[in-house]
């Protein structure tokens, strides 16, 4: 796996990968776009933080790219919406820097009230005022948190220690948590009207931008401190200026801003803003911090390419750990029959539904029904289909998929039969695991007892004497070395269908031949990658 780094990330987190000798790490920091377009389509797996933007450009350059590894929380800067379209897992850190990011919103707020930033070069310069310097407490103060997550949650409890009130506006977490931490939850308007200090904790997304606006500043106690150590633009900028100048804000402290570094006239005036702390989005910026995220990231990667599930993947579907356990062993099962299926189906697909029978049908099988599906689209597509896009290109492609589930069974303890609808007509195809081994028992109506193989052939014909000998004879001479058979019928000398497992894969013209003496029906070689 080649791994393109282009942010500064901690090396001492990065150790995981850097001794797995199966990992190259590249670190290419401060490249030009043009040039990361041009050296992308190299990497298995690029790692980043907010400095490098993972967009569709960028996605469209990286040919062979399977993960995006994000070593912090927010996501903004990667379009995940196309990422997962071809394919590629998205992963972050969501927690190895969440007490920085808190602890350095607490930085800001007392750098604000105590005047910290206008003392310190006052003295160093050989004054020795202190009256300019007369600041604010923050204890009895009220505090408005927007956004009650891993982040809002720990300024909380810092706040608390100050012995300030919290209020908290979140509307997408349960009472209960707001509970825990001893803080209201109240609606937005209540955190505008009552809170001394807000201090925004949201990710940046289409309904956060902007959230605090003009109207808002127009609605906030006079005096009041605004902290941003969240995303730049939740908060709007140009209000944000405008506030400051009119003084109805005390002071405000901001970590991140709209563009990073800034370029525009608004976001460098107000960065310069006489009432303004300011930081270049340091939140995460501790060695706790830094060797954490590196070290989430890292294992995520050592995770994929031990097949292991991803812990933190933001675009596959997250299933239950324990649900896993019971999923995984069907997982190869599910995926074997996909691949076989979708080489013996003809094309456009319809619908595909999936059938689990037995025990395993007392569980969610969605897990089943996505890798299924990744196999069985996996061969028909330009973009490589798996967990993460599966579902998403079936319904590009127009197909619909089902999964039905019933604990009642004939003969086996547990089977899985997927069954593919096309305008000619529909596919099926039952397999089982025996002993831990793949079984494939039922293709069409036919029963079979097979295990799937690198090579194989599957061939229908009316059945007479004569054609398995016909058939092993020209293999033989095309020097087709036949490793195993198993033949499916529903009558004596009726129709047939057999499957061969072969060493090494037939010519063309072979298939032509078998086609020829056998008058077959349908005869089709069967590759599967999967399987050695
Ligand atoms: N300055 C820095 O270096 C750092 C910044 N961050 C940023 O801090 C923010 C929070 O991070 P975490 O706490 O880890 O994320 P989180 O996902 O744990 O918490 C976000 C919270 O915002 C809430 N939320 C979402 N939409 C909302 C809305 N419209 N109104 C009110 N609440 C809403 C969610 O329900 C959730 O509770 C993110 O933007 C993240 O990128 C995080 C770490 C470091
Ligand atoms: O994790 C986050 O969301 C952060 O804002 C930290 O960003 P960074 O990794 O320091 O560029």
């Amino acid at each position: 796996m080649k791994v393109l780094i282009t942010d500064e990330i901690s090396q001492e987190g990065l150790q995981p990968l850097l001794d797995d000798p199966r990992i190259t790490v590249d670190v290419q920091l401060g490249l030009p776009v043009a040039k990361l377009h041009e050296i992308i389509g190299g990497y298995d797996a690029i790692i980043t933080r907010s400095g490098t933007r993972v967009d569709p450009p960028l996605i469209d350059h990286a040919e062979r790219l399977k993960i995006i590894a994000r070593a912090g929380v927010g996501i903004d800067n990667v379009d995940v919406e196309y990422a997962s379209n071809k394919g590629i897992i998205v992963v972050n850190a969501p927690f190895g820097n969440t007490n920085s990011a808190a602890e350095h919103t607490l930085a800001l707020l007392l750098t604000l009230c105590r005047n910290i930033t206008l003392a310190n070069p006052s003295l160093k310069s050989g004054e020795w005022k202190r009256a300019p310097f007369t600041g604010h407490e923050l204890k009895g103060r009220t505090l408005g948190i927007i956004g009650l997550g891993k982040v809002g949650g720990r300024v909380a409890l810092r706040a608390k220690a100050f012995e300030m009130e919290v209020l908290v506006h979140d509307p997408y977490i349960a009472e209960k948590r707001a509970e825990d931490f001893g803080v209201k939850l109240v609606p937005l308007e209540d955190i505008i009207r009552y809170a001394d200090v807000i201090s925004v904790h949201t990710p940046l997304n289409d309904e956060t931008r902007g959230m605090i606006g003009t109207e808002h500043f127009a609605g906030m106690k006079n005096g009041v401190i605004v902290i941003n150590c969240a995303r730049g633009g939740i908060i709007d900028e140009a209000a944000m200026l405008a506030a400051l100048d009119s003084g109805k804000v005390l002071g405000a402290g901001f970590d991140v801003f709209s563009e990073e570094p800034p370029a525009s006239e608004l976001v460098k005036q107000l960065i310069a803003h006489p009432r303004m702390v300011v930081t270049p989005h340091l939140g995460a910026n501790t060695f706790e911090a830094q060797k954490n995220v590196a070290v989430d990231v890292s294992r995520e990667l050592v995770n994929y390419l031990d097949g292991r599930p991803m812990e933190n993947a933001v675009n596959i579907p997250r299933f239950d750990p324990d649900l896993m356990d019971h999923m995984r062993p069907f997982m190869g099962l599910v995926s074997q029959m996909g691949d076989f299926l979708s080489q013996l189906a003809p094309a456009n697909p319809e619908k595909i539904i999936f059938t689990y029978n037995g025990k395993l049908a007392r569980y969610d099988c969605a897990p089943l029904t996505v890798c299924g599906l990744a196999a069985l689209l996996n061969r028909h597509t330009e973009v490589e289909v798996n967990m993460v896009n599966a579902r998403l290109v079936a319904r590009t492609m127009g197909m619909v998929v089902e999964e039905v589930r019933t604990t009642e069974t004939e003969s086996f303890s547990n089977l899985v039969t997927l069954a593919v609808h096309t305008p000619e007509g529909k596919r099926t195809i039952a397999g089982t695991l025996f002993e831990g081994k793949v079984k494939i028992v039922k293709m069409r109506d036919f029963h079979t007892d097979f295990t799937p193989e690198p090579h194989m052939l599957v061939i229908s014909y009316e059945d007479r004497p004569g054609l398995i000998g016909k058939i092993g004879t020209i293999l033989g001479e095309e020097n087709v070395n036949i490793g195993n058979m198993n033949l499916g019928r529903r009558a004596k000398a009726g129709e047939a269908m057999v499957v061969f497992s072969i060493d090494s894969p037939a010519s063309e013209d072979v298939v032509a031949r078998l086609a020829e003496a056998t008058q077959a029906s349908f005869l089709k070689q069967v590759h599967m990658a999967s399987v050695s």
